[in-house]
């Protein structure tokens, strides 16, 4: 939806301006988020604002292998540093309009001017790429999540922006549920993953051996809680003999 949209509206929790008519918070929990998981190596992903939240919004992108590019006229030290060691392009100079767009996967604005914001977000829709301006809701066709991270696992918290507050305290209490013996487990189930595909022919038969270590009796991460790593490995090797097709 373009910008435009809300033009007449003038809402504070839009554009930062005006008086508001609540309309993009009534928009949001409308709203049903398709959540997925994106893969950005050797994506170009562009941040636009030098500020505390540009970097912050880098470092997340860089964290994921993204190739990130900044434009900005001023940039704190370490965005900098970034650009000095060559993990990230800066191009010192304000946004000039779509065609800083061209081959840009993903857009993340966070400038201190509405207007450019409403610009950036106007030249990424007519391109159906993705755009986030932080914290702004109507101008985001996506949002972020709170994230827990360990390894692979990824528990991604969401609100739909009712309350990013509440995200977080969740963010900390599921952190403290799910300790490193799941990431650990992923590791195991993930190596064993290569023989299953090989060795199991159909989906049921995966599903069945997976399922029977996951749900294993002892429990694997009961198991790996107790420092029993070789209890686990054996759990999957008699999950191997009972599943695997027996030689003719
Ligand atoms: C819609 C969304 C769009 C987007 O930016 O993507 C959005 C919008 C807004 N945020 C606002 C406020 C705050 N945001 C945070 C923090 C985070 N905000 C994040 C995401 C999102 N924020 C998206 C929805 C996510 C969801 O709920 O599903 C997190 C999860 C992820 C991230 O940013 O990476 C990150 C936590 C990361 C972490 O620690 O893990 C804090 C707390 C803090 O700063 O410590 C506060 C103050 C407390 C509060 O308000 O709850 C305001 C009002 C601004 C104002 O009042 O001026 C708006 C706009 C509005 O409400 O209109
Ligand atoms: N700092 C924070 O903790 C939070 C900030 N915000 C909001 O996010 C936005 C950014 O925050 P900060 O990073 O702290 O702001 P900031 O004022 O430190 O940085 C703004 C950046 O935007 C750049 N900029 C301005 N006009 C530009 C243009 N035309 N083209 C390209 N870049 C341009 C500036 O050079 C600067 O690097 C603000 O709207 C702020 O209200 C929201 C939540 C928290």
């Amino acid at each position: 939806m373009p910008a435009a949209a809300y033009a007449g509206k003038e809402c504070v929790c839009q554009f930062k301006r005006g008086i508001c008519d609540q309309t993009c918070v009534k928009d949001m929990l409308q709203t049903p988020f398709y959540i997925a998981c994106l893969k950005l190596k050797g994506r170009r992903c562009l941040v636009i604002g030098g500020g505390a939240m540009g970097l912050e919004k880098t470092e997340g992108l860089l964290a994921c292998d993204g190739d990130v590019t900044v434009i900005a006229p001023d940039a704190g030290p370490e965005l900098e540093e970034l650009a000095r060691e060559g993990s990230i392009r800066w191009e010192q100079r304000e946004y000039a309009g779509p065609e800083d767009l061209e081959g840009i996967f993903m857009v993340i604005a966070c400038t201190d001017d509405t207007d450019v914001n409403i610009r950036i977000y106007d030249d990424a829709e007519r391109r159906a790429m993705l755009v986030n301006i932080v914290d702004v809701p109507p101008l985001c066709n996506f949002i972020l999540p709170a994230l827990v991270r360990m390894g692979p696992l990824a528990i991604a918290i969401s609100t739909a922006g009712a309350s990013p507050a509440l995200a977080k305290r969740m963010k900390r209490e599921i952190g403290e549920l799910f300790g490193t013996e799941y990431e650990t487990l992923a590791i195991m189930l993930n190596d064993v993953r290569g023989w299953a595909k090989g060795t199991l022919p159909t989906y049921q038969d995966r599903k069945a051996f997976f399922e029977s270590i996951v749900n294993g009796d002892p429990d694997p991460i009961a198991l790996l809680r107790a420092g029993d790593s070789a209890g686990v490995h054996a759990l999957i090797a008699d999950a191997q003999r009972a599943h695997a097709p027996q030689a003719a």
